[in-house]
Parts: C-alpha cells; structure tokens; sequence
C-alpha cells in the first residue's frame, strides 16, 4: 500500500497499432483528455495506475515494429469502421506481433468511428468474430463523440496486462509427482548407503 492508503502502481506499456488515419490518435487524445485533465483520477481498481502509450502512425509499422513490439505489455489494434482495408490490415498486424512476441499477445480490437453509421463497411459481428478468434475483448467507439468506451478499452487492457504480470511473478509450485521423486530418490540414496557401509 502507498502512503495514501491506495495499493501501489502497476505499469503497463501500451502501443497503439492500425492502419492510418483510422482514429488512433484521436483515440489517445480522447482518453488522455477525458481521464486526465477534465476528470483527473489516476486510480483504476483502487490501485494507482501508471500506463505509457505509444502512439504510432500507420506509415511507421512496418519500420519500427519490432521496436515497438519488443517495448510494449500490450496492443490497441485500431481499424475504422467505414474501411475495410483497415480491418485486413489489423488482422496481419497481430499475426506479426504474435511472431514477433512467439505468444498470443495482449490485445483489444477497436473498430473506430462508429458515428459513420451510414457508411459501415465492417459490420460489429465481424469485429465480435475476430475478438472471439483472439480471445481478446472487443469496442467500437467513436473519438469525435467520446463515451465511456474508450477509458474502458485502456481499463479493460490494463487489467490483463496486470494479470498476466501477477502470473508471471507467482514463483512456480513444483508439481507433486516431482515432489514424490525427490523423496524415493532419497530414500533410495539413504539405503544405498546402509547397505555400502562398513560396519
Ligand atoms: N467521424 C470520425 N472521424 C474520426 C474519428 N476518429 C478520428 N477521426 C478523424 O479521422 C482522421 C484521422 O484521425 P487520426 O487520429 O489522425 O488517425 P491516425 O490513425 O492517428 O492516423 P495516422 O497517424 O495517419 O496513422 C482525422 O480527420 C480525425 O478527425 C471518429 O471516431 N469519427
């Protein structure tokens, strides 16, 4: 616990990736303003929390990933829903940061620009289908009208980056069956050594 009586900081890097001009900046502007100038709570869980986050244009991917890949806890993956193209181009983003980072990254999929509703190219089952593939959660939102979703996408990543640093912190329980071959091995070993010395 801190000194104000709030449990201390967890970090979380978080990089936002999507094809370009599909939002993300308006995204991070959008949650930065709302979260931490207008309405400043540093707190998330009763826990104070600390998040970077990486911003990237879409022209930059392909020449910084792994950079950024390598730096980040966690993923904003970022396609408009009136751009199809942005939607495929989530899709083999995420399978380069699984290659990059060889595991299932920490991510949330985020179709943007839900005000646009009479020019859906990417209809929600869509994105729902493609979160459920990743097993990863699933927003639409709207930068230029704002909404709880977007603190909540932040929210919802930083908690399973937290989750998955507390898992990887847990000192590892030896499994029973290693337990009972330490003690035959021993026991083995004190017999032996009845039987070979002199009497
Ligand atoms: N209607 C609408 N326009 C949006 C929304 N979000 C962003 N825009 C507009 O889309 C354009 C691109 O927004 P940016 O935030 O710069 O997009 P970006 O993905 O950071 O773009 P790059 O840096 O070029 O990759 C701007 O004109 C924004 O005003 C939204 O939710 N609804």
């Amino acid at each position: 616990m801190t000194s104000n009586g709030k449990n201390k900081s967890v970090e979380s890097k978080i990089c936002i990736l999507g094809g370009p001009g599909v939002g993300k900046s308006a995204l991070v502007v959008r949650f930065l303003t709302k979260r931490f100038i207008w309405e400043y709570d540093p707190t998330l869980d009763d826990e104070s929390v600390v998040m970077e986050i990486l911003d990237t244009a879409g022209q930059e991917w392909s020449i910084h990933r792994e950079g950024h890949v390598r730096w980040a806890d966690g993923f904003v993956l970022v396609y408009a829903i009136n751009d199809r193209h942005s939607f495929e181009e989530v899709s083999s983003i995420k399978q380069c940061l699984d290659e990059v980072k060889k595991t299932n990254v920490q991510c949330v999929l985020v179709g943007n620009k839900i005000d646009l509703l009479h020019e859906v190219n990417v209809p929600t089952s869509e994105g729902e289908r493609l979160a459920s593939d990743w097993a990863c959660a699933f927003f639409e939102t709207s930068a230029s009208d704002g909404g709880e979703d977007i603190s909540e996408l932040f929210h919802e990543l930083h908690r399973e980056i937290r989750r998955r640093k507390m898992i990887e912190c847990k000192p590892r329980r030896r499994s029973s069956a290693h337990q009972m071959r330490q003690v035959f091995t021993k026991m083995f070993k004190t017999q032996t050594s009845k039987v070979t010395s002199p009497s």
